[in-house]
């Protein structure tokens, strides 16, 4: 068993015109490959969700604002399409960059207010890069649902902004982060991690819960964060390029806790670039039953 591969937008058009004709539901996962448990998660999800699944796989050069990123970025389709396959997922759609991107194109999508700062302000024009090619594939596929993962949080938020502002007629499906049993999130950027350097990565998320949990019971936000950034490199990180409290759907910046947020970091360890983010909230907001589990949830990570 194989899932079927398409290649240019013309073959997903014949598909797609295909599903729509017997009146089927169709979901987008879109992806740059190196599937993991994350991502196959996303495709379970959307299969629950719609009749037919495509899953995209394009690694989009215009939102690499590093060449040797871009270079060292993992290509493994034939393991990528083998993964599919118990799913059920109906189509891999594998656009190349000249398919993707004519050699006169000239249009860019930017998202402004959202694209600032975090991830935006140290990955130059990688967010005017993510929505023109998320812009493209859900046009190409014409779904009724996309998958994104919260993993990539901003990135998340600049697509519901940018389905909004453009009238393209989808629902954002959001999905929770997927974590390694340490708490470590999944990302294909994990496979960079040498032995000794796996064994510290699960800290950045303990150190997000534990965070999350101290502002949610009052904490000060500055200090605390002061305090993150600190543990963040006590652990061994070489570098933390931010660890901010931002407003959960505006990302706008926060100076106290009033109102639902995300904790949200990048940070080095090593030569491998991570990110994670965890929602928090006054612990007035959060329901009785949900108070113990999270902090316990907290604490387990802690561990
Ligand atoms: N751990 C995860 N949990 C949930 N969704 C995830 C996770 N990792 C990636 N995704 C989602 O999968 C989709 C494709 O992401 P992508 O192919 O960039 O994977 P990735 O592992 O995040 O790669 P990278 O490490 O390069 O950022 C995005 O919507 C992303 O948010
Ligand atoms: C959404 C996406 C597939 C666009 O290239 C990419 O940014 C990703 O994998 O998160
Ligand atoms: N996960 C977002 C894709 C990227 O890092 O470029």
């Amino acid at each position: 068993m194989s899932v079927p591969i398409v290649r240019t937008v013309a073959e997903l058009r014949t598909v797609v015109a295909g599903w729509r004709r017997s009146g089927a539901s169709i979901a987008v996962v879109p992806t740059m490959g190196a599937l993991h448990e994350g991502h196959l998660s996303l495709v379970r999800a959307a299969l629950e969700r719609a009749e037919r699944v495509v899953v995209t796989l394009f690694v989009n050069p215009k939102q690499f604002n590093n060449a040797a990123d871009l270079a060292a970025y993992p290509r493994t389709e034939n393991e990528d399409a083998a993964k599919l396959v118990p799913l059920g997922a109906h189509l891999l759609y594998v656009p190349d960059a000249e398919e993707m991107y004519s050699a006169d194109f000239a249009t860019t999508v930017s998202v402004s207010a959202i694209s600032e700062g975090l991830c935006g302000a140290f990955r130059p024009g990688h967010f005017d890069g993510v929505a023109t090619v998320v812009a493209k594939l859900l046009l190409q596929t014409s779904a009724d649902f996309a998958f994104f993962g919260e993993k990539d949080f901003q990135q998340l938020q600049l697509v519901r902004r940018m389905v909004q502002d453009l009238d393209i007629p989808i629902t954002i499906v959001p999905y929770p982060t997927v974590r390694e049993a340490d708490g470590l999130a999944l990302s294909s950027r994990n496979l960079r991690l040498s032995p000794a350097e796996r064994t510290i990565a699960p800290k950045l998320a303990s150190v997000l819960l534990d965070t999350a949990e101290r502002l949610a019971r009052g904490s000060p936000v500055l200090p605390t964060l002061d305090e993150a950034r600190a543990a963040i490199l006590a652990a061994g990180y070489r570098e933390v390029e931010y660890l901010e409290l931002r407003g959960e759907t505006d990302l706008q910046s926060m100076a106290s806790l009033d109102r639902p947020a995300r904790l949200l970091v990048a940070a080095w360890l090593g030569d491998t670039r991570l990110i994670d983010n965890v929602a928090t909230s006054p612990i007035g907001n959060w329901p009785d039953s949900q108070r113990s589990v999270e902090v316990e949830g907290a604490k387990q990570l802690r561990r």
